[in-house]
């Protein structure tokens, strides 16, 4: 059985009822959303018989983040991504992507795995190209099953399949000014071209089925022709694509698989609705999960800030959950301040959505911070803040003895000009000598 043979059965599972609680959620409503294939609930069986604490995706729950972490063949190993991990989780990741491209792949995994109270997500391509040598030309579909299986085995909970590749569409992409930019889509490309065949991962696409059913893990139809640019983005390739992840979301259904769908990658802000309503019509209502999308190519360096505009944008209107970029996307492999800088970026992006789409109890520690604002209970502003130790640095920056956690300013305005104490001043004079009379029509 899958989250989603269950739902459609009518049954309640463990896991649709801590889901429940999470979302404060009427558990009949998780149920229903999990059987229509709107939520997924990523719960490898291996992983949700160890430390794994059930969450959702979907566009009914509050809108999650992903962070990708991995080593690469250039940096890092598994004592760093077990800190990324640990990072991610505490700043509030709801998924993580175990990305790794270098040594070690599989120790890394499997203790990533054992440690992660939130699901995992893999690509299985990058593995066993690994173990293939390099070459993706050496590779067939049996390669690929295999890796998946072993994968599906050590409780991996979500896997990126790039499915919607085809050898027709290829030739849409010889224009574009940034070709193909999806690691996976591009090598998927390259096999296909050096065997003048079509998508072995799509040919295969039911026998994979039968391998996620078992495990239960929840597909993640990949964007291998995702627009690497905002000159590339909306073009015939990404959307011809979109059309093929549209007929892999019914037949993952029809086998009873949870099935998710990935999206772009660069998208100019004026055109982000339309891809979202698009996603969503042309994939029958499965949860949407997009990368950023960053809304200019002209920030390296800080493009968790032109991905976290998109991100907000795409949460707002829909979208079920946000992949994460850090600071050193187009760089370099981020590192542990990197994944925290990410994930601050995408919880605020995440949560503008929730708010923007008002969903149950969004705003109330927007309300909550607010008061303790204005109340200068600067304890409890710091408390209730994303990132608290950040937020009492800088305070403390310029004001740090203890007698200023009761001022009622900061050093911004100083004492004499502070407009919130000035508000104060104007209320007690109003309530002691009621000098205003308001008109009362
Ligand atoms: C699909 C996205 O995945 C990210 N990505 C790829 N590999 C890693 C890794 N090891 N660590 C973090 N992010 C990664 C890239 O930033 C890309 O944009
Ligand atoms: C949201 C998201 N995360 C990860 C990947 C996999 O990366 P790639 O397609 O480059 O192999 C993806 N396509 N989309
Ligand atoms: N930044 C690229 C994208 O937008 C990915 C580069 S690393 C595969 O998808
Ligand atoms: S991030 Fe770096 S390695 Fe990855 S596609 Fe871009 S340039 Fe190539
Ligand atoms: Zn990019």
């Amino acid at each position: 059985m899958t989250q989603l043979l269950s739902a459609r059965a009518g049954e309640i599972t463990s896991e649709m009822e801590s889901v429940a609680k999470r979302e404060d959620l009427p558990v009949e409503l998780i149920r229903d959303e999990v059987a229509a294939g709107r939520m997924v609930i990523p719960a490898n069986k291996v992983h949700a018989a160890g430390v794994l604490e059930p969450m959702a995706i979907g566009i009914a729950a509050k809108c999650k983040i992903n962070a990708n972490i991995g080593n690469s063949a250039v940096t890092s190993n598994v004592g760093e991504e077990l800190e990324k991990l640990h990072t991610a989780v505490h700043f509030g990741a709801d998924t993580v992507m175990d990305l790794s491209t270098g040594k070690d792949i599989d120790n890394i995994r499997r203790q990533i795995i054992e440690k992660s109270p939130v699901p995992i997500g893999t690509v299985p391509i990058y593995q066993m190209l690994e173990e293939l040598g390099g070459n993706i030309e050496d590779m067939n579909a049996q390669h690929f099953l295999d890796m998946v299986e072993h994968q599906a085995k050590q409780g991996v909970d979500y896997m990126t399949i790039h499915c919607g590749v085809k050898l027709e569409h290829l030739h849409l992409t010889v224009n574009r000014v940034t070709g193909i930019v999806s690691r996976g889509g591009s090598l998927i490309a390259k096999w296909m071209m050096a065997h003048n065949k079509q998508n072995p991962l799509l040919e295969a696409f039911d026998d994979l089925c039968d391998i996620m059913r078992e495990y239960d893990v929840t597909w993640s139809l990949g964007d291998g022709l995702r627009p690497g640019s905002i000159a590339d983005a909306s073009d015939d390739a990404q959307f011809a694509e979109l059309d093929v992840l549209g007929e892999c979301t019914k037949r993952g259904w029809e086998k009873g698989t949870q099935v998710m769908v990935e999206g772009p990658g660069h998208i100019p802000l004026d055109q982000i609705q339309m891809n979202i309503e698009r996603q969503i019509e042309v994939c029958h209502g499965a949860p949407f999960y997009v990368l950023g999308p960053l809304v200019t190519d002209i920030a390296p360096g800080y493009d968790h800030i032109t991905s976290c505009i998109g991100a907000a944008n795409a949460g707002m209107h829909g979208a079920a959950m946000l992949c994460y970029v850090t600071p050193k996307e187009h760089l370099g492999l981020p590192n542990e301040e990197d994944v925290k800088q990410g994930v601050i970026a995408y919880k605020i992006a995440a949560h503008t959505a929730d708010v923007a789409r008002k969903r149950k109890g969004a705003q109330d520690r927007d309300d909550a911070l607010s008061k303790a604002r204005f109340a200068f209970d600067w304890k409890e502003q710091f408390r209730l803040s994303l990132d608290p130790e950040t937020a009492q640095r800088y305070h403390d920056e310029t004001l740090p003895q203890d007698t200023f956690k009761s001022a009622h300013f900061c050093s911004m305005c100083g004492p004499k000009y502070c407009s919130m104490k000035i508000t104060e001043d104007i209320r007690q004079m109003a309530k002691e000598k009621k000098l205003v009379e308001l008109p009362t029509t």
